[in-house]
Parts: C-alpha cells; structure tokens; sequence
C-alpha cells in the first residue's frame, strides 16, 4: 500500500473509492456524532473518478478541492509523476497553492501536519500575462489554436443564429480555412473580405466579430501552453477568471478538455503497446485529474454550452477507460446537468439549506443509503470542512471531518477586520 501522508495515519484507516490496488489520497477523520473525531479517511486514486463537490457558500467546497489537489501532488515518488493536475480556476484563488498556509498553523499542528506550498504553474490567456506581471505573479501564457473552433461554434460565441447572413459567412469561411490547417484572424479578415456571396454590411459585422475576438487575447493560429500544462507529478492551474464571457470561458474549457481526451487516447495506446512488450514507444501524456470549481457555468442544468458536451460525453460517462478523473464543485445542485450527479463515483457534499438542492441530491440517493441527504446533512451540522460522503465504490456514506490544507486557501471570504 502507498500511503499520501503518513502523518497521522496509522493502523485505523478506512478507504473510499477502493477496489484492493491502493494508492492513497489522506482526506481526513470520521466525525462522530459528539464532534470527535475517529478514523482517518483515505481516498484510493489508483484508478480515475468522478467527484462531485457541493455545498453552500463558504462551508468549503474549493478548500476540499484545494485538499484533493494537494493530496495528489504528495503522492509517493514514483507514483506522483504517473498523474497531472489541471484545475480550471474561475475565480482567480488557486494560484496561491505555492505559499504555505501559515495562517491555520495552529489547526495543521493538531492534525499532526506542517504548512507547505507546492509548485504549480499558473497559466492564464496569452492576452492577460501582462496584467498578472505587473502584480509580480509568475504566469505562463496559454492560448487554444482558431481552427480547433468550428463556424457553427463561431456563431454561439458571437450569439448569432447560424442561418442568417452573418452566420451563413461565418460558417463558409471558418470551413473553408479549416480545411487547409491553422490559421490567423488576418486570414479570417482576409477570406471575409474577399467573399463574393455577402453583401457589405453583413462582411463589416463579422469583421468587427472576429476583431473583438482577436481582442479576448484566448485564441491564437497556433495552440500554445496546452501540452507543458500536462505533466506527470504537476499541477496546473488555469485562470479563467480574467475571461468575462462565459461562453468564452466554455470554448477555452471545451478545447483543453478535448486536447487531453485525445493525448490521453493516444496515451492509453502506447500503454498497450508497452504492455505487450514493445520498449520503444513514447508513453505520452500520464493519467490526468481535471478540476472545475463553479461547474454549473459548464455543465448548467438546462442548454448546452461549448464544453459540456466533451465533458459529459468523454470525460464523465468514459473517462475512465483512457484514464481521466474530473472533480466538479458547484453551490448549487440543482443547477448542474442531472447526469454530473448519476455519473460521480464519489460524492462529497457540505452544508446546503436549499430544499431544490437537497431534492436533486434526493433524487439519485443510491439504495444502500439510509438516511436520506436532508437528515444526513442535518446531523453534519455546520461545521466548515465538515462533509457527508457518499461512495459508490464501497456502497457506503460516512460524515467526514476534511483535513485542513497545507497550502495557503486564496478563496477566504475578505473581512475588514483582519
Ligand atoms: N477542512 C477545513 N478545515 C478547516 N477550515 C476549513 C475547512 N474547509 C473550509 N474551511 C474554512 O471555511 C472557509 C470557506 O471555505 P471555502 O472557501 O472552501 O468555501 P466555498 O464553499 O468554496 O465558498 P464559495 O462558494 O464562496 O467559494 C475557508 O476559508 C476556511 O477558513
């Protein structure tokens, strides 16, 4: 058995998501009933999940998340470099995960731990590395190829209907200039220029679209940061929160995410090769865990946007297979698509008050269940890290106390009184 953390971890340990190949994530106590804590609790990462996070705001939904990412960077040598972290950061606070978290040394002390930063390199849209220097954050540039966005996508994002004029001209040109590889906005401005079929005041609106687009500094002719962000032992983060246009941020999740699903088929490949002997094939990108705090704005209950239909279809319903793990948090159950919730092996959900959200959780409570999500979350109480835990792997839900992070948690509420 490889252990994450041995501090604190002894004999009396209980494993989630476990089917007998452990590799363990430590994620904290078993809280009892009189608030004392008992046995440690581990999460097996051998193989890939599917997590969903819930919980009210400020109970800790990305501090667990931030407890997750952390856990997989402690993994023993050897098998840390066998996985890589991406975490879709949309609200700007996980780029602190490099700074110790002296601030709750008093608490990491009682759990027989120690405060300590990670690497993890911080990639923003190539347009915003600027603004980020000129704060002194070190920030690597990050930019999804034009040809990977299709005209009818082209149209979503502009919000045009792809059967009027405008949309006719877009999806024409954006084909056409797929067909023959990478290309830049100039030769976008260039074919809408040249083409014969539109009329002068339909080629200017799209022009002025595509100039506006070139503007969001996201898209580029050529991809740029996609494939350094996947490397074994490594946490990525990427910041999306400089992005305003939520259907941006969806083109940009859609992209990333379908770039590593096809590394990670080829990968799943070469694994095989290997396996039957063959030493000399390029093993590719490691098994890869995708983080997405505020999932909703992706997966939102109703609609489609740009990325749900990469994550629904490959990462949650078969990411298993070529080896991808997705940890999605939300505020708000009821707000994300049904299927996060029916598709997640592992269920981590804190404090929620909204009856809509606790029916959804309601809805797809698994039989080996006995108490229904309402009770369970009442007897959690409102303890922050506290978290009830539902674990399809073993069948069984248990109330867990999280263990606090190592590295400093950038999503605390600001107060005026420090
Ligand atoms: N396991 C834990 N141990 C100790 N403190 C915790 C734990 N989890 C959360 N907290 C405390 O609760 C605060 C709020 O947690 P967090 O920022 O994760 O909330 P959140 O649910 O993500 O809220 P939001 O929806 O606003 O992002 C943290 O700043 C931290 O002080």
């Amino acid at each position: 058995m490889s252990s994450s953390l041995d501090a604190g971890i002894s004999k009396h340990q209980y494993v989630l998501g476990g089917n007998g190949e452990e590799v363990l994530l430590y994620m904290g106590r078993y809280l009892a009933r009189d608030r004392s804590s008992g046995s440690h609790v581990s999460l097996d990462v051998n193989r890939p999940h599917a997590v969903f996070i819930a919980g009210k705001r400020g109970y800790g939904k990305s501090y667990t998340m931030g407890v997750l990412m952390e856990g997989l960077m402690l993994l023993p040598d050897g098998i840390r470099e066998g996985v890589a972290s991406v975490v879709i950061d949309t609200m700007g606070i996980f780029w602190t995960l490099g700074k110790s978290n002296d601030v709750q040394n008093k608490m990491i002390n009682e759990w027989e731990l120690e405060p300590k930063g990670f690497d993890a390199d911080i990639f923003v849209p190539a347009g915003s590395v600027s603004s980020y220097e000129k704060r002194n954050i070190d920030v690597r540039p990050l930019s999804i190829p034009i040809s990977q966005i299709d005209g009818y996508e082209w149209c979503r994002l502009f919000s045009i209907d792809a059967v009027s004029s405008p949309g006719v001209l877009i999806i024409r040109t954006i084909e056409d200039l797929r067909a023959e590889g990478d290309f830049s906005f100039e030769d976008i401005i260039d074919s809408i220029i040249d083409d014969e079929r539109s009329d002068v005041v339909t080629k200017s609106a799209v022009e002025n679209h595509f100039r506006t687009a070139s503007s969001w500094g996201v898209f580029a002719e050529r991809s740029q940061g996609i494939e350094e962000m996947v490397k074994g032992g490594s946490t990525s983060v990427i910041d999306v929160s400089t992005i305003r246009s939520e259907a941006v941020r969806s083109a940009l999740v859609g992209s990333i995410a379908r770039s590593i699903y096809h590394l990670r088929l080829e990968a799943r490949r070469s694994f095989e090769r290997v396996m039957m002997g063959d030493q000399d094939v390029d093993q590719g990108i490691p098994m890869v865990w995708l983080f997405i705090d505020e999932a909703q704005q992706f997966l939102p209950s109703k609609g489609r946007t740009l990325a749900s239909d990469i994550l629904l279809n490959e990462w949650l319903k078969q990411g298993r297979q070529p080896g991808l793990s997705l940890v999605l948090a939300t505020q708000r159950p009821s707000s994300i698509h049904p299927d996060v919730l029916s598709q997640s092996d592992i269920v981590i959900c804190h404090r929620l008050t909204s009856q809509d959200d606790i029916s959804v959780l309601e809805s797809v409570r698994p039989t080996y269940m006995k108490d229904n999500f309402g009770d369970s979350i009442m007897k959690m109480g409102s303890e922050k890290g506290a978290a009830f835990v539902v674990d399809d792997n073993t069948e069984a839900s248990h109330i867990i106390r999280m263990r606090p992070r190592l590295s400093w948690h950038g999503g605390d509420d600001p107060s005026i009184i420090f």
